[in-house]
């Protein structure tokens, strides 16, 4: 087992001389195993180890006593220590969220502070082969997102380091011998008994058949786990490539990309690129971000209609306009529902006060009118493309049947709408910024009245 892991550390390059190396310990067998492997097998020349553990104060005084066991297991070796007492309960219930979600924010704060404190290279964790067997299953059962996949990474950036999982070549029963052969006597968690997390299950119920077939299946899923990591190392740097060519604007807070450039791009880089503009936007994404908002995202992209909105959890909206796709927070004041976009094409406008305006082109004046709920354009009079967009302050039309032109204010009030739904009504406009309707309102003299045209384009207004 010792050659393993220590194969496995040269192979990916896991330790380097002079590194100050944290270790996360819980004081079960397979964290405690790991800092008795590092403190003896010394990877590496010049290095300083320190232990960190974190009790989550969950079963009171037998927690308390683990705290204590790897105290005095490192006073026993003279490594540093590191610890601190969380109540994970209570800060589960202000926050709303599961235990091991808790318990697992509240030690990553910790291992970054001390992380940070001891301008630490390394992070080391005890997760085994048998544990990547049940990532990897649990996420394919439960879905996640590319990379996520391939399981748990052996290394990856973590606070001003990196995390490191040395024991992701070995199975739990290696680690057992590890700790019977060396005398260590680790703490149990009898939660690690019990089949109410779904962790557990796997590993009661899948992980001794998969076993029975192959007993070194933990190494055929580490392989398929490396491979998958190689794999998407290239096809991120080769997504990365072709966003750079799709990209129009990265700011801090906002991505815009051009929509036909990004639709060339093969399906799978597609679904990667958006989601490198999501990991860029969120920093961290966040738990509701599912496969569904991505695979939405793509048919939206991917959708006949030019324009539109959408909205991502945190307040992220992505609003499409043609071949220019916004990814924003900013909504400037008054401006969550602000609006612009062009009708040049038939086909149906969503707008966001939940209404629609369909566009299509006839030959003949239409025989019906639909009073204020439809306006019929003659191409040869109106300056195309018109536009339909919100409210500005100072909008005035010139009303059919009238002389001189009125307030569209004066309109809404005239009219009685409330004031919530006046600034998501959609105002239509020409090219010239002649107000040409207010949907089911009021049109304005622009309206076609020579009834023998070859060619007029209506709209109807749907609420
Ligand atoms: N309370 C803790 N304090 C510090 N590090 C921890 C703590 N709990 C877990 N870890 C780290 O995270 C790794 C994975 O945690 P998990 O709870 O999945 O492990 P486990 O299989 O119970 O491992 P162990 O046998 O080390 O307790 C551990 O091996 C250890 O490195």
């Amino acid at each position: 087992m010792i050659e393993v892991v220590k194969q496995f550390i040269k192979k990916h390059n896991l330790i380097s001389d002079n590194s100050t190396i944290l270790v996360g310990v819980s004081g079960g067998p397979d964290s405690l195993a790991l800092l008795h492997f590092l403190y003896h097998c010394q990877m590496g020349k010049n290095n300083r180890l320190i232990a960190v553990h974190v009790d989550h104060m969950f079963r009171g005084r037998q927690s308390e006593e683990d705290l204590l066991y790897v105290k005095s297991f490192c006073e026993k070796y003279q490594i540093e220590f590191e610890a601190t007492q969380i109540d994970v309960t209570m800060y589960k219930n202000e926050k709303g969220i599961s235990s091991q979600v808790a318990a697992r924010e509240i030690r990553y704060d910790f291992y970054d502070e001390m992380m940070k404190k001891h301008n630490g290279d390394l992070l080391a964790l005890g997760h085994h082969g048998d544990d990547q067997i049940e990532t990897i299953l649990m996420r394919l059962v439960r879905g996640s997102k590319g990379i996520g996949y391939a399981g748990m990474q052996i290394k990856r950036p973590f606070s001003c380091g990196f995390i490191i999982r040395p024991f992701l070549s070995i199975t739990k029963d290696a680690i057992e011998e590890y700790c019977t052969l060396h005398n260590l006597h680790p703490r149990r968690d009898p939660s690690n008994d019990k089949d109410d997390y779904t962790r557990n299950r796997f590993r009661h119920h899948i992980l001794p058949f998969l076993k029975g077939e192959n007993p070194s299946v933990h190494e055929r899923f580490l392989q398929f786990s490396e491979m998958m990591t190689e794999d998407n190392q290239v096809l991120d740097e080769l997504t990365r490539e072709k966003m750079n060519k799709v990209m129009k604007r990265k700011r801090d807070r906002e991505v815009e990309i051009m929509v036909n450039p990004f639709l060339s791009m093969p399906k799978s880089l597609q679904r990667r690129g958006i989601q490198l503009i999501l990991n860029y936007l969120y920093k961290e994404l966040p738990p509701s971000l599912s496969t569904v908002h991505i695979d939405n995202l793509l048919s939206f992209l991917a959708s006949k209609h030019p324009s539109g909105e959408l909205h991502f959890p945190n307040d992220l909206r992505i609003v499409r306009s043609y071949d220019s796709c916004t990814f924003t927070y900013t909504y400037l004041e008054g401006e969550k529902n602000l609006y612009r976009f062009r009708i040049d094409e038939p086909g149906f406008y969503k707008l966001n006060n939940g209404s629609e305006i369909k566009s299509q082109v006839l030959e003949n004046y239409p025989e019906k009118s639909n009073g204020n709920y439809s306006f019929i354009i003659d191409p040869d009079t109106v300056k195309l493309p018109v536009y339909v967009r919100t409210r500005k302050s100072g909008d005035k039309m010139k009303l059919k049947g009238m002389n001189g032109s009125k307030k569209v204010k004066d309109i809404f009030i005239d009219q009685k709408v409330p004031l919530q739904q006046r600034d998501v009504w959609p105002v239509v406009e020409d090219s010239k910024g002649d107000i040409l309707w207010l949907p089911g309102l009021k049109k304005s003299s622009f309206e076609a009245e020579c009834k023998t045209k070859s060619r007029y384009i209506v709209l109807e207004y749907k609420q």
